[in-house]
């Protein structure tokens, strides 16, 4: 792991308002360096690399008579990727909601960048730096490729609405950074080539790489993905492998929700395991697979869903 992300750049030298992306020549002629410029993180974390950027502080969630978290606590530390496994129903997206202010724990706390966030709006959250995707993918479907990921841009803009409304060259000026960023955001994902296409018309696996970059527009300093190999067959998980190594190793944080297990053993630094809302293990991939613990909750789903987890 580097001291700092290779593309890092301070808060101040934040383009925000430039052209990103040199006028007058092609996206497909544009280098991969200038698309990673693009790309990469403009804003700047508290936390030193290595350190807690997330951190779930004995927080436990209750549905009524359901504790769908009992007392979880670990961390997500800057520049890892970090998974977050257990059999259906442990309590993994319910995790995602209580970071991305979903949901509200019933106690505990959670701090992200050395801030409390337990009770923070979910725009906030965003804003703050914590960008997500769905289990079940959710577009724009009616609009294009393009249009989804500037969308996601807006969250970081500096021009007033009003400033917006009576068209202020400050307005101009971001708009025409956020679709360069956007491009260069698809091309990253790696489809670029369908990026005037209504997101409904795109392929399954598109629509799932789509919903990376739209996340990832958000400039995030922690990006987390549920279950994004959904659907996917083993060529398609591989490629997938490489895009979120990728997105790491240009300076984000990555938490992950997977079942594929070759995917996750392959992908992650480190793994925590749920299972009924309590987390069972917390190690390196190595440590969590040869886990009694985690072997048995594994053997018991097989068993329950007949072989199908
Ligand atoms: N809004 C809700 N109201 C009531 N119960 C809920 C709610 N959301 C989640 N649960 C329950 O909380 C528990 C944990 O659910 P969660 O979706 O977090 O599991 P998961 O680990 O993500 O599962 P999967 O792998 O199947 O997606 C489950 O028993 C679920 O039914």
């Amino acid at each position: 792991m580097t001291e700092t992300p290779r593309h890092a750049k301070s808060a101040e030298s934040d383009p925000t308002g430039e052209a990103l992306l040199p006028e007058d020549v092609p996206l497909d002629e544009v280098s991969d360096e200038q698309i990673v410029e693009a790309v990469a993180v403009h804003r700047e974390a508290d936390v030193p690399i290595g350190e807690t950027l997330l951190e779930m502080d004995h927080i436990t969630l209750k549905f009524g008579g359901l504790t769908a978290l009992n007392d979880v606590s670990f961390g997500v530390r800057r520049g890892e990727i970090l998974g977050l496994i257990g059999p259906n129903g442990a309590g993994k997206t319910t995790c995602f909601n209580v970071m991305t202010g979903v949901y509200r724990a019933t106690s505990g706390q959670v701090r992200f960048d050395q801030q409390e966030i337990r009770r923070q709006s979910k725009n906030k959250i965003t804003q703050m730096g914590i960008a997500r995707t769905f289990q079940n993918i959710r577009l724009f479907n009616e609009m294009t490729a393009l249009e989804n990921v500037v969308v996601g841009t807006d969250a970081r803009h500096k021009t007033s609405v009003l400033g917006a409304l009576v068209r202020m060259p400050r307005h101009f000026a971001e708009e025409r950074s956020a679709v360069d960023r956007a491009m260069a955001l698809l091309r990253f994902v790696g489809i670029a080539d369908r990026a005037a296409e209504k997101a409904r018309n795109l392929p399954y696996g598109y629509q799932r790489r789509l919903e990376i970059a739209r996340a990832l527009a958000t400039e995030p300093k922690l990006l987390c993905l549920d279950e994004p190999a959904a659907g996917f067959n083993p060529a398609e998980k591989d490629e997938l492998i490489e895009l979120i190594k990728q997105v790491r190793d240009e300076g984000y944080t990555v938490l992950l929700i997977e079942h594929d297990m070759r995917l996750v053993m392959s992908v992650c630094d480190r793994i925590v395991v749920l299972e009924f809302g309590n987390k069972i293990a917390d190690g390196s991939p190595e440590e969590v697979r040869n886990n009694p613990a985690v072997v048995a909750a594994y053997l018991g789903e097989e068993e329950d869903t007949d072989g199908a987890a």
